[in-house]
């Protein structure tokens, strides 16, 4: 089914979420298990963090999803990524790539690289990060971003043209795109930027939202990023009203993942804030 893009078609998605309650399966750096997991399980979602190659392509069969972030990557944990990824492939479950400091080293970005060909459903990375999978010389520091999401745009939307993929872009605003449509996000905080692996997290949401809409993956990528957005407002606004001088990342963090268990329509149908930029007429292109 298609999917709109309003804020009721994002709560109908949600809904859908919580009644299916996938299992993603999750291939995801050290850093970002607890924080992932918990967000999993906040929004409605199942979480399994197995990556071993013994049973990473296996632990497919009963999965409604997976998330391959190459964030602490090693050799062995590889093999697994690309046997599940292949898994997930012959079973037709949607799959979403994190790649986590693309540009870095040369290991990393061939593994990216390798990864981004398989055919993952979505890659979602921040500003950096797409641009460096798109082949921009210098684009990344580490796994922050050091580019706004604005200027990753184009690039990433030739990246989903080639990968033939949905690209999406975290940041001040998030922008998704199959190279043809582009939607833009307008949610979150900066603050999210100050509590580690909350891009890793939404990244993981994305995958758990598009197995409960197969058919319109690039709407799903929106509503995730929206939804994920707008708890990390509401998790802000909460420690500015009520907690007492500790309105930092740590209580962010926390707050995150309560305002994601009680995100519910009313929050959506007052504050959902995605649009999709219209492509130039015909007249305005040869104006220019
Ligand atoms: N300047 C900003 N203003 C508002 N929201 C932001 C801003 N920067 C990032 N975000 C939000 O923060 C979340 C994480 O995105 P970010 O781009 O920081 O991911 P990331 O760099 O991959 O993070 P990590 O690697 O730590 O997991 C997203 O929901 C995004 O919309
Ligand atoms: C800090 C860090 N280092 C490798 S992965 C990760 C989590 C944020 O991407
Ligand atoms: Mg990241």
């Amino acid at each position: 089914m298609k999917l709109d893009l309003d804020a009721k078609s994002a709560g109908y998605l949600l809904d859908k979420l919580r009644e299916e309650k996938p299992l993603v399966q999750c291939i995801t750096n050290y850093v970002s298990m607890d924080i992932m997991a918990n967000c999993l399980l906040a929004i409605g979602a199942s979480p399994a963090m197995v990556h071993c190659a013994e049973e990473a392509a296996d632990f497919q069969k009963i999965a409604s999803a997976l998330l391959i972030n190459v964030g602490t990557l090693s050799t062995e944990w590889v093999a697994g990524m690309k046997m599940a990824a292949g898994a997930a492939n012959i079973l037709q479950k949607p799959w979403v790539l994190d790649p986590v400091a693309a540009g870095a080293t040369p290991f990393r970005t061939e593994t990216i690289v390798y990864l981004a060909k398989l055919r993952p459903w979505v890659i979602r990375g921040n500003a950096s990060e797409i641009m460096a999978l798109a082949g921009a010389a210098g684009a990344t520091r580490g796994v922050d971003s050091t580019a706004e999401s604005s200027e990753a745009v184009e690039l990433g939307k030739q990246l989903a043209l080639d990968l033939r993929t949905i690209v999406a872009v975290s940041g001040k605003v998030d922008y998704v795109t199959d190279g043809t449509r582009v939607l833009e996000v307008h949610h979150g905080t900066p603050m999210l930027q100050k509590i580690t692996a909350t891009g890793c997290t939404l990244t993981a949401l994305i995958a758990a939202f598009v197995s409960c809409a197969q058919d319109d993956p690039l709407v799903a990528t929106a509503h995730a990023m929206a939804m994920f957005g707008l708890a990390g407002e509401i998790a802000e606004q909460v420690c500015e009203k009520e907690v007492v001088a500790a309105n930092g990342p740590g209580a962010v963090r926390v707050q995150l993942i309560d305002a994601l268990y009680t995100l519910d329509r009313s929050d959506l149908y007052t504050h959902y804030d995605v649009v999709e930029q219209m492509l130039d007429s015909p007249s305005d292109v040869s104006d220019a």
